[in-house]
């Protein structure tokens, strides 16, 4: 297990992190979800934020972008608390989000764009070609894949300095993952917005993860500099196998 940036690196750069996550602990019905979460995500980077089913990652995402509050610890985003005041500088993708199924997928658009102010028309028209977004067709009966393409789309046409992404790959076919991946999250990749991604879909995000968090059990198992393991001889995923294996 490579811990050898988790004790300096998280701890002493706060104002170059994104976010800053300080000793986080969260109980839900006296069951420990998160314990002691301490890691930083520095601006620019794509980090990743992997493990096992109910290692807590949803959880965590969703008091990184203000939805709910831990019990103990602090979280910053991009300088200030997380909660109300960052919520127009971050764009989440959640979990399991619903879109109003009564709508078209244009409709929607629409909506979403009198709806964030840092809404980008042509990113938004790039992604509805690349996304192979169909204008015309009701939410309600899209397919799992076409629906998290649309909420991907409206989650990655925002301009928003910090953009937080939970399984955006579900219910995604392969070539459509590979697209994504390869195409769209790489595009925005720009070194100015900072991502951070839970995802089970390794392969697919290999070659964008500079960062990783690996976290089990709601505690954290590992913060690593890809590059740092690309140099000893590891990949993303054999990291992982050996963390969590
Ligand atoms: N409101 C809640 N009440 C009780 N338990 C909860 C609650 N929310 C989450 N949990 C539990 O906390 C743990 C972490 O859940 P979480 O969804 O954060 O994990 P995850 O890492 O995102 O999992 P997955 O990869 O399967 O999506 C799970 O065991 C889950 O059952």
């Amino acid at each position: 297990m490579d811990n050898s940036n988790y004790s300096n690196e998280t701890f002493s750069s706060g104002k170059d992190n994104a976010i800053d996550c300080r000793d986080v602990c969260l109980k839900a019905k006296k069951k420990k979800i998160l314990d002691q979460v301490s890691f930083g995500v520095p601006r620019g980077s794509i980090t990743g934020l992997l493990g096992p089913n109910g290692a807590g990652k949803s959880s965590l995402l969703r008091m990184i972008a203000g939805l709910s509050t831990p019990d103990s610890g602090s979280i910053h985003v991009l300088g200030e608390p997380a909660g109300e005041a960052v919520l127009g500088k971050l764009s989440l993708l959640p979990d399991r989000g619903n879109l109003p199924g009564w709508l078209t997928a244009g409709k929607w658009l629409s909506f979403a764009q009198s709806l964030y102010p840092d809404w980008n028309d042509t990113r938004a028209e790039q992604l509805i070609v690349s996304l192979k977004i169909n204008l015309e067709s009701r939410i309600s009966v899209m397919s799992r894949g076409e629906e998290a393409r649309l909420q991907l789309l409206t989650c990655l046409a925002r301009s928003a300095p910090l953009v937080i992404l939970d399984e955006p790959f579900t219910g995604v076919d392969m070539i459509s993952r590979e697209q994504i991946s390869s195409t769209v999250v790489s595009e925005l990749a720009d070194g100015e917005r900072t991502f951070l991604i839970a995802t089970h879909d390794i392969r697919e995000m290999e070659l964008l993860f500079d960062r990783l968090v690996l976290i089990k059990d709601g505690q954290v198992q590992s913060v690593a500099d890809v590059e740092q393991l690309r140099r000893a001889g590891k990949s993303v995923e054999s990291h992982y196998r050996e963390v969590f294996a």
